[in-house]
């Protein structure tokens, strides 16, 4: 395998301690999925496991928990109700009161769907969760019916939008990707957030720092890529990087992935599912990058 460049400013994950067992890397509680949509949250889950998190669990409406838990055997799934329309009511908070309370980091959004007992469910967590949280999907587009969206998080929380959840954010439905980079900063520092502005170059930004990511290709415009991105900064998370290191290492590694995956694969043969496959792949020449650097 060729050896890549690392570029300057890319965060350090450490070598793992030989002495380190699965809880040093953390628990993962990701929150999603609705009828339906059973594969974005499943992706996710994957995706953190193969990130490195130490323990993964998967919070999903009971009615899919059967379908969500043989996509992968080495998460747990947790059932909570299902409400009418097939989606978490408001009173799933109290079931999932538990395992929030053993998360380390939390990830709400992929496939959730939307209900009024989801808008209050998912504020009432990212308001209150005291711990690093990822937001992404149905999640932003929930946080955006906030009635004052310009709130300040008081814990850390990554926000994962594409264009088309950016722009609910703001509420400007017309925002160009050009001037959606342009309001990124000022967005991440006024709600004192890590701000993942996903597209063909993404960028990531707390408010001071930022970063323009030089990995990715076409190969990942296909649906569920995003939920895989979810899911490895939520392993970053885990492994206790700080929310904008996480996000920073998660972006560089999904599109590192992308770019081992379509040499071997093609562009428009790219899935969601495969690309987890290389994940792997890409951890490997970042970690070998990292070594040959430090030694
Ligand atoms: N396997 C599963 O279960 C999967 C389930 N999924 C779940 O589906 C739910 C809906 O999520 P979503 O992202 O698909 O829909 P939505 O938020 O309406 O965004 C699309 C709108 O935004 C616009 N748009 C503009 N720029 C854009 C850009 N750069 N990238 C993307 N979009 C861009 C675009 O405009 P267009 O270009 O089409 O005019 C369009 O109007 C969510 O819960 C998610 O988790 C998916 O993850 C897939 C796999
Ligand atoms: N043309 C492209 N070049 C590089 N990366 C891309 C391209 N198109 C999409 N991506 C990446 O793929 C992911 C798509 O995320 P998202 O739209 O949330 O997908 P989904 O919700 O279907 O999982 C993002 O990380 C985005 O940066
Ligand atoms: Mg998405």
């Amino acid at each position: 395998m060729s050896r890549i460049a690392l570029p300057a400013g890319l965060p350090v994950l450490p070598p793992r301690d030989p002495h380190s067992h699965k809880g040093t890397f953390g628990r993962a509680l990701l929150v999603g999925g609705s009828v339906g949509m059973p594969g974005s949250i499943s992706l996710s889950g994957r995706a953190c496991l193969k990130g490195g998190a130490g323990l993964v669990t998967l919070a999903v409406p009971d009615a899919i928990i059967n379908t969500v838990a043989t996509f992968d055997a080495a998460y747990m799934t947790w059932p909570l109700p299902t409400d009418r329309s097939g989606h978490l009511p408001l009173h799933a908070k109290a079931k999932l009161s538990a395992k929030l309370e053993q998360a380390d980091c939390l990830a709400v959004g992929p496939g959730l769907g939307q209900s009024r007992g989801l808008f209050f469910l998912v504020n009432d967590l990212a308001s209150n969760f005291p711990r690093p949280m990822v937001i992404d999907a149905d999640g932003l587009n929930l946080i955006a019916q906030r009635p004052d969206m310009t709130q300040p998080f008081t814990a850390p929380r990554v926000l994962t939008p594409h264009l088309g959840e950016f722009r609910r954010l703001v509420g400007k439905p017309q925002l160009t990707m050009e001037e959606a980079t342009g309001s990124a900063i000022e967005f991440a520092d006024k709600l004192q957030c890590v701000l993942v502005l996903k597209g063909s170059q993404t960028l990531v930004t707390d408010g001071t720092q930022q970063w323009n990511n030089p990995t990715g290709n076409p190969g990942l415009a296909t649906g569920g890529s995003g939920d895989v991105l979810t899911g490895l900064i939520t392993a970053m998370l885990a492994q206790q990087l700080n929310v904008y290191d996480a996000a920073v290492l998660a972006v560089f590694l999904h599109g590192l992935a992308a770019d081992i995956a379509v040499k071997q694969t093609s562009q428009p043969g790219l899935t969601a599912s495969d690309l987890l496959d290389f994940l792997e792949d890409a951890l490997c020449e970042y970690a070998e990058a990292r070594d040959a650097k430090s030694s």
